[in-house]
Order: C-alpha cells, then sequence, then structure tokens
C-alpha cells in the first residue's frame, strides 16, 4: 500500500550473545568444509564437540596448524588436531536405561492383537533404551567447553545427528512413552524444558548453547497435560503452572507479539516466530553462507539470516509456507507471517493453563487465561478463518507503525498447518475435517505438509 510506511529496511531486531567456543568451533567447521570438501559435510558435527583442554590452548593449537599459502589445512593435518583436541560429538552424553523400562509392559497396546504386530510393536517399544541419554558429569562440571547444556534429568533425544533434547519432538516423544508406561521418563522430560523456562524464561529449540536464541512450536502444555491425563499427578501441575504462565509471557510479548487490526478496525493481539539472531545458524553456519552468497548487500544477509533463524524456530524449519518465492530460499519472510498453528499451539496454552489452574484452585489464573484463550478464539475467527475454503489461513502482514500491523492477505495455499486449529475443542468441526479429507493432503502414510513439492522440509 504506497501509504504504508515501508518497515525498516535494516535489521534491528535483538540478538542474543553466545559463548566464545562457539565462535571457534565455526572456525573448525569453516576449515573442514575446505579441507575436507562439501561431500558428506554435515556442519553440526563440529559445533557439537567438546573440548579436551581449555578454549585458549586449543585456539592456539589451531593457529599453529600448518596451512599452504592459500590458508588450507591438510587432511591429515586437521584430522590430527581434532582427534587430540576434541571430544566426539556426542561423548558427552552417556547412554543410560530409563529407570521406568521394561521389556514387555502391562497392558501394553491393549488393542494390538495381531501378533506380528504386537513384536514390531515391542521393537519400537525398545527403541527407549537406545535414545536415552544423561547429560556427562563434564557437562556440569565445565560448561565452557560443551555447546551441549546441562540439564537436570535424563532424556531422550531424536536421534542420529540430533544428538540433544529438542523442544517440540519431546511432545511425541511423550505420547510415546505414554503407550510404554514410562511416566517417569516422561516427567523427568518435562522437567527439564521447566528447568529451560525457568533458567532463560522459555523452553530452548534444543539443550545446546547455539539454541538458545529461539524457542520452537510451544508444546510444553499439551505434554503435561497428557501427563496428567494418565497419571493425575497434581504435583506436577502446580510445579509446571509458574513455568507455563511464564513460557506465556514470552509467547505474548515482546517480538513475538503483534496487535494487529481487523477489516472492521478491531485489534488483536497474536503472535509470530522471531528469533534473536541475525547470523549464520552456528550449527548450519557453512549452509546458511551459502544460501545467502547472492546477496550482495550485507544488510540483506543480516535480514535473511534473522528469517533463517525465526523459521528454524517454528520447527518446520524450510517449507515454501514461508517464501515469496516457492524456489527462492533468500524469499523466507517468517518474522511478517501471522502462523496458524503457532496461535492454535498458544490457544490450547491458554486452555491448558485454565484448567490447571482450576485443578489446583486458582480461580483467578483459570479466569484470566479462560478470558485470554476466548480473545484469540475471536482473533481465529477474524484474522484466520477463510469461509470459501473452510479452514485457517496464514496471514502476511505488514506494518503500519512500530507498534501496529495490519493483514496483507491470507495465504491460500495449502498446509498441513491450516487444520491444526481441529486438535482444539473449539474448533472441532466436520466442515472443516471435509475440507482436509478432500485437500489431497492425506496420503497412505500421513499428512503431506503441503502440496509444493519443493524439495524443502
Ligand atoms: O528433530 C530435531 C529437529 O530437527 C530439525 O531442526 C533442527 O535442525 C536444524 C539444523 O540442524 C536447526 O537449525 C533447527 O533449529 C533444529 O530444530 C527439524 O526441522 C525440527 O523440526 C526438529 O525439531
Amino acid at each position: 500500500h504506497p501509504q504504508t510506511k515501508k518497515c525498516t529496511v535494516l535489521d534491528s531486531g535483538p540478538v542474543t550473545s553466545t559463548i566464545p567456543l562457539i565462535s571457534f568451533l565455526e572456525q573448525v567447521q569453516e576449515t573442514a568444509l575446505n579441507t575436507f570438501g562439501p561431500n558428506n559435510f554435515d556442519p553440526k558435527l563440529y559445533i557439537d564437540f567438546s573440548l579436551k583442554s581449555n578454549l585458549s590452548v586449543t585456539q592456539q593449537a589451531f593457529a599453529k596448524l600448518p596451512r599452504t599459502q592459500n590458508g588450507a589445512v591438510s587432511s591429515d593435518v586437521l584430522r590430527k588436531f581434532i582427534q587430540d583436541y576434541f571430544n566426539g560429538a556426542g561423548d558427552d552424553l552417556i547412554y543410560v536405561k530409563p529407570a521406568d523400562f521394561v521389556a514387555e509392559p502391562n497392558g501394553f497396546l491393549p488393542k494390538v492383537k495381531n501378533p506380528e504386530v504386537r513384536a514390531w510393536a515391542l521393537q519400537v517399544h525398545a527403541l527407549w533404551k537406545n535414545l536415552s541419554r544423561e547429560a556427562s558429569p563434564d557437562v556440569k562440571k565445565h560448561p565452557e567447553l560443551h555447546t551441549l547444556l546441562p540439564i537436570p534429568e535424563p532424556c531422550v533425544i531424536p536421534g542420529s545427528r540430533f544428538r540433544e533434547v529438542y523442544y517440540w519432538d519431546s511432545y511425541w516423544v511423550i505420547r510415546g512413552l505414554l503407550a510404554s508406561h514410562m511416566h517417569k521418563t516422561a516427567t523427568a522430560i518435562v522437567t527439564n524444558l521447566i528447568y529451560f523456562v525457568e533458567k532463560y524464561g522459555y523452553v530452548l529449540n534444543g539443550a545446546r548453547a547455539y539454541y538458545t536464541n529461539r524457542s520452537q512450536p510451544p508444546l510444553l502444555s499439551s505434554m503435561i497435560h497428557a501427563i496428567y491425563q494418565r497419571t493425575g499427578d497434581k504435583n506436577l501441575i502446580k510445579k509446571a503452572l509458574p513455568a507455563l504462565i511464564k513460557e506465556h509471557e514470552f509467547w505474548n510479548s515482546g517480538i513475538h507479539k503483534v496487535t494487529i487490526h481487523d477489516s472492521k478496525g478491531c485489534s488483536h493481539n497474536l503472535s509470530r516466530y522471531y528469533a534473536t539472531w541475525n547470523k549464520p545458524r552456528p550449527e548450519s553456519s557453512t549452509t546458511d553462507k551459502e544460501t545467502a552468497s547472492t546477496l550482495s548487500d550485507a544488510a540483506d544477509k543480516q535480514k535473511l539470516y534473522r528469517e533463517v533463524a525465526s523459521t528454524a524456530e517454528s520447527g518446520w524449519d524450510f517449507s515454501t509456507r514461508w517464501m515469496r518465492n516457492s524456489s527462492d530460499l533468500t524469499t523466507l519472510t517468517t518474522t511478517t507471517i501471522l502462523p496458524v498453528d503457532l496461535n492454535a499451539y498458544i490457544l490450547k496454552m491458554e486452555l491448558d493453563i485454565a484448567y490447571f489452574a482450576k485443578v489446583t484452585g486458582q480461580n483467578n489464573i483459570a479466569a484470566q487465561f479462560l478470558e485470554a484463550s476466548q480473545s484469540r478464539e475471536k482473533a481465529f475467527n477474524s484474522i484466520f478463518w477463510n469461509e470459501k475454503m473452510s479452514q485457517w489461513l496464514d496471514c502476511w502482514i505488514t506494518c503500519k507503525d512500530d507498534q501496529t500491523w495490519e493483514a496483507s492477505h491470507q495465504n491460500q495455499h495449502l498446509f498441513a498447518s491450516n487444520f491444526i486449529p481441529l486438535w482444539i475443542k473449539p474448533f472441532d468441526s466436520e466442515k472443516v475435517m471435509k475440507s482436509l479429507a478432500s485437500s489431497g493432503m492425506v496420503r497412505p502414510y500421513g499428512i503431506a505438509t503441503s502440496l509444493t513439492n519443493s524439495g524443502q522440509q
């Protein structure tokens, strides 16, 4: 709109400072890419190393490595340096057998009768042993040597290159653990996530020092709700409530909060993804620099890095959902999109908090969060709902002034996220179910994230 004030071209958002170890490991990462080449190169491997000696000793040794005229280090020299000065990625996490694991739990999947399927389900159940870890004592004793963050309880990791606990993965981990009757392990996981809220003010993307600039889809209240339904553990709820209220504040204040006016002039408060970072993500630094290499302007690169990190906060990471041009990753514009799923998770958080407060006799809090949920429900109907398509659509926004935004348009492409509100009681609707069923996204083995085969995640 010609009269709309153009938002700042320069990236001026907040940035969380990082530890010196990360900057050093990024140098090692870059050197490794030059030395070993791009084939099978995983930048995250290098940022997950822990140090055998202190940082300055390691830095000095690195600076002294023999280099060719163009600064390259030979493969043999770099391999030896890595062996001498670093512990392997993931070595600072110790395998631990979950205390409540039994090979065949009583009453396990009672409806599954077919012996072959039961045998397979038990094999899947046994995977908990492979995926359970605790931080080595050295992580607590010498945090400056590790990018891994200490957590108070054992955890379950996604596996493979994801060697640490992740926020939203934990939701499905917990659903699985409950099916496996492992309530203690499930409770330990939420204890770790609550610890993050107490320490950082929100749940980190994952338990690494390079994940302290963003969160992930906020499903903590849903995890606690699932556990409570199974165990009736009121102590857990009492302990969790202050953390959940703090997390709610994180998503509804500062950079995450967007006040938007609808077509009738009513204002609504909704939330967006926004990372406090405007550099390449350390765990993907070489990849992000490559993505930004087509941009010549330093300010444009900075803005793109902010969008990249904010997209990682969405948990979807890269998807045409966040791109203006579906074949160009540099057109990511996540921070100017109001996402249906994020706001649905927050609405669920509000309903869960109200419920937990009621269960523990804190009626004022219950009333306050019920009211918040009603306001968000109104915003859903006004900003996200599309009557013609019978689903909710992400809303692209433009900035009106520093405080207020206006809806620019709804993104009419089909995404699985358009249907997330169905998961929450007030939106349970036959009409939307029909539109999901006919969307083309329901496939034999699950729901596709979108209908665009873009090669993105
Ligand atoms: O399963 C763990 C997570 O894996 C993906 O994202 C993570 O990896 C990215 C690159 O290594 C990182 O930048 C991002 O912040 C991490 O969360 C996946 O996209 C996530 O949904 C998933 O939780």
